[in-house]
C-alpha cells in the first residue's frame, strides 16, 4: 500500500511563477525605458518652448533698446537743432511711458551743468549720475548703459554724448529707465519660469520673479552645477541661491558704445515641467510594485504550500507504513466503482490475488450482496468472506472518506477483523455445550458458570442473589397417561412460561428431567417469592392443548433460597432451594416455599 500524491497543481504553479516573474521583470524594464523616453521627450519639448520664449523676451528687450536708442537720437537732434527744452524732453519721455514706464531724461552741457530735464529737479535724484557723467569719454563717442538700483528694483542709467561737427563733446544726454517695470510686457511666461539679466561683468541687473532672493548688482553667476541641455543654447543649471534645478536658455544682447554685452537667461524649473511626468512615473512604479508584491506573495504561498505538501507526504507515508505493516487486513475501496484502490499486505496475505488493486471488493464476500448491504447497514455480526484458506468470518468496519490528495473520488476505508475462531467457539458454546435442545433453556453446565459470575458480582457489589428451584408436579402421570411426546410438549410449554415470567437479567435453566433452576440477580427473598408466585400462576393458569382437542393443566412446586455472602459458591443456596422445593412437595405441591437462612421454612400455596 503506497500512497502517491497528486502533482498536477504543483507542476502548473512551478511553470506559471517563473513565467510571471519574467513578465514582471519585462514590465519593469519597459516602464523604466518608457519613463526614460518620456523624460527625454519632456526635456526636449520644454527646451523648445524655452527657446521660443527666450527669443520672444530677447526681442522684447531689443525693441526697448532700439526705442531708447531712438529717444537718444531724438534728444541729439533737439540739441543740434537748438530745440532742447524741458517741455520737449517731457514730451519725449511721455512717448515712451506706455512701453517702458516712467523714464526720465536730462541733458547736461560739457561742463555737466543741467541744460534741460523732463521732470523738474530729476537730475538731482538720479542714482549714480555723477559717476555716469564723470566716466564720459571726451574723445570717442560714448554711450554707457549703467545698471543701477532704484527702489529695490533694477534700472539702467544711459549716458550718451553729443558732439559738434568737430567731434567735441557739447552735451551729455542721460536717460533713466526702470528696467524691471516693463521688461516682460506682452510675454506670457510658463509657470516656474525665472529670468535674469546680467551685465557684461555678470552682475545682476534685472530678474523675474521680483521676489527672488537675489541681490541686484551682485556679481554672482549663481550656478552650482551646469550641464548641457537637450537643445543647443540650453543647459541644466542648479541655482546655489534657491537650490532649484532649471533648464536655462541664454542670449547675448549688445548695448551701448563701445558695445557691451548683456546676458539674458530664462529658466524653467525642472520639477515644475516634469510634474505630470513624475506622477505617471510614480503611477507606473506603483503598478510594478503591486505586481512585484503579488509575485513575492505568490512565491511565498507556493513555498508554503510546498512545505505543507512535503509535510503531508511525510505524514501520509508514515500512515501508509503503519497500515502496510498492520496485521489487520485494510483496504481502500472506490466508493463509486467499488473496486479495490489499495490493499495492505495482510489483506493480500488473507485473500491472495482476489484482493489486488483494481479487483471488485464484493468478490471477497461469501454472498455477492454482502458488500452492498454492509455499506448501507453496518453490522457487528461477522460476515463470511472467501479467504485463501477457505471461508473466514470477519467483522467489517467501513469509514467513508471524501476525495483527497491521494484519491480523486470518494473512498471507503475498510478494516477487517478475522473472528472466525471466536465465531466458531461461540456457535459451539451456544449449541452443544450450554443449551438444552428440548426447551432451549440454558443447561446445568451453563447455569454453573453463570452462577460463578453471579456470585462474584453479588459479593463484590453486596447485592442480594436468590435461587429458584422448580419441579413439575406429578409429571410421571402425564407421561404415563398421554405419552412421552405430550410430556415433552408440556416440558417445552412450562419452560417457555417459566422463562417468560422472569426478568431479562435472570437466567432460567433446565437441570434435570422436569427440574428447573433460576438465578434471580439483585433479588432478595421477598422479591424472589413474588417472582416465583408469578411463575407458578402462569403455569397453573395456562391450559395445554392436546392434539386430540383435550386440554390439560400442569402445576409446579417451587423452592427459593437466598445466597449468603459468607458462602464460597452457590451450592449452599441451591441445596436450600431444593430443600424448600421438597418441602413444597411435601406440603401438597403447587406452591412456593421459601428457605429461611436458619433453615426454618415458610411457604405459600394455591
Ligand atoms: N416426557 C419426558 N419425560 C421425562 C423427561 N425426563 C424425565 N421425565 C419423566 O419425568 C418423570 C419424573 O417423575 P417423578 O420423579 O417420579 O416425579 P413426579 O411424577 O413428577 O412426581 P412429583 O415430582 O413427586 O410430583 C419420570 O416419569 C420421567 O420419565 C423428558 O425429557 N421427557
Amino acid at each position: 500500500m503506497r500512497v502517491r500524491l497528486a502533482k498536477s497543481r504543483q507542476t502548473w504553479l512551478g511553470i506559471a511563477l517563473p513565467a510571471l516573474a519574467t513578465l514582471v521583470a519585462a514590465n519593469i524594464l519597459i516602464n523604466v525605458w518608457q519613463s526614460w523616453r518620456d523624460l527625454t521627450a519632456a526635456d526636449a519639448l520644454a527646451a523648445q518652448r524655452l527657446d521660443v520664449q527666450t527669443s520672444l523676451i530677447e526681442k522684447n528687450i531689443r525693441d526697448r533698446i532700439d526705442a531708447l536708442n531712438g529717444t537718444i537720437g531724438v534728444a541729439r537732434t533737439l540739441i543740434d537743432a537748438g530745440g532742447l527744452t524741458d517741455a520737449s524732453l517731457r514730451t519725449l519721455a511721455a512717448t515712451l511711458r506706455d512701453s517702458m514706464g516712467n523714464i526720465d531724461i536730462a541733458v547736461f552741457d560739457a561742463d555737466r551743468h543741467v541744460r534741460a530735464e523732463s521732470r523738474a529737479g530729476v537730475s538731482n535724484a538720479l542714482p549714480e549720475l555723477a559717476a555716469a557723467l564723470t566716466r564720459m569719454d571726451t574723445r570717442a563717442p560714448t554711450e554707457r548703459w549703467t545698471p543701477v538700483q532704484w527702489r529695490q528694483n533694477g534700472a539702467v542709467l544711459i549716458s550718451a554724448d553729443n558732439r559738434d561737427r568737430t567731434g567735441a563733446l557739447n552735451a551729455v544726454i542721460v536717460v533713466f529707465v526702470p528696467l524691471e517695470q516693463h521688461l516682460l510686457d506682452g510675454v506670457t511666461l510658463a509657470p516656474g519660469t525665472a529670468i535674469r539679466l546680467l551685465d557684461s561683468a555678470q552682475r545682476l541687473i534685472a530678474r523675474y520673479p521680483l521676489a527672488a532672493s537675489v541681490t541686484l548688482g551682485e556679481r554672482a553667476p549663481d550656478t552650482a552645477t551646469r550641464r548641457p541641455g537637450p537643445v543647443e543654447g540650453t543647459a541644466f543649471v542648479s541655482s546655489r541661491t534657491d537650490g532649484i534645478e532649471r533648464l536655462v536658455a541664454s542670449r547675448r544682447i549688445g548695448v551701448g558704445q563701445p558695445l557691451a554685452y548683456w546676458t539674458l537667461e530664462v529658466g524653467y524649473a525642472v520639477r515644475t515641467y516634469r510634474r505630470d511626468l513624475r506622477f505617471s512615473v510614480y503611477l507606473n512604479a506603483a503598478g510594478a510594485a503591486c505586481v512585484l508584491i503579488m509575485l513575492i506573495g505568490g512565491t511565498l504561498l507556493v513555498r508554503r504550500e510546498k512545505a505543507l505538501r512535503e509535510h503531508v507526504a511525510r505524514y501520509t507515508q508514515m500512515i501508509s507504513t503503519i497500515v502496510e505493516n498492520m496485521p489487520t487486513p485494510v483496504a481502500m475501496i472506490d466508493a463509486t466503482a467499488n473496486d479495490i484502490l489499495l490493499a495492505n499486505a495482510a489483506l493480500l496475505d488473507t485473500f491472495g490475488a482476489l484482493a489486488a488493486d483494481g479487483q471488485p471488493f464484493s468478490r471477497l464476500f461469501g454472498h455477492a450482496d454482502d458488500w452492498s448491504s454492509l455499506r448501507e447497514n453496518p453490522t457487528d455480526e461477522p460476515v463470511p468472506m472467501l479467504a485463501r484458506g477457505g471461508t473466514r468470518h470477519m467483522l467489517v468496519r467501513c469509514t467513508r472518506l471524501p476525495p483527497n490528495q491521494a484519491f480523486d473520488t470518494d473512498s471507503i476505508l475498510v478494516t477487517l477483523a478475522d473472528v472466525s475462531r471466536h465465531h466458531q467457539l461461540l456457535k459451539q458454546l451456544r449449541t452443544a455445550a450450554d443449551f438444552d435442545p428440548l426447551t432451549g433453556l440454558a443447561n446445568r453446565r451453563y447455569f454453573a458458570s453463570a452462577a460463578e459470575h453471579a456470585v462474584d458480582q453479588a459479593r463484590r457489589l453486596h447485592r442480594p442473589l436468590s435461587v429458584l428451584a422448580l419441579d413439575l408436579d406429578f409429571f410421571k402421570r402425564v407421561n404415563d397417561t398421554w405419552g412421552h411426546a405430550v410430556g415433552d410438549r408440556v416440558l417445552q410449554i412450562a419452560a417457555r412460561l417459566f422463562e417468560a415470567s422472569l426478568r431479562d437479567d435472570d437466567l432460567a435453566a433446565r437441570v434435570g428431567g422436569e427440574e428447573f433452576l433460576a438465578l434471580l440477580l439483585d433479588t432478595d427473598l421477598a422479591q424472589a417469592q413474588t417472582i416465583a408466585e408469578r411463575v407458578r400462576l402462569a403455569i397453573q393458569d395456562t391450559p395445554i392443548m392436546l392434539d386430540s382437542g383435550k386440554t390439560l393443566s400442569q402445576t409446579v412446586s417451587i423452592g427459593i433460597a437466598l445466597f449468603l455472602e459468607t458462602e464460597a459458591d452457590l451450592t449452599g443456596a441451591q441445596e436450600r432451594a431444593d430443600a424448600a422445593l421438597y418441602a413444597a412437595k411435601q406440603a401438597g405441591r403447587n406452591r412456593v416455599t421459601v428457605a429461611a437462612v436458619d433453615a426454618s421454612d415458610t411457604s405459600s400455596s394455591a
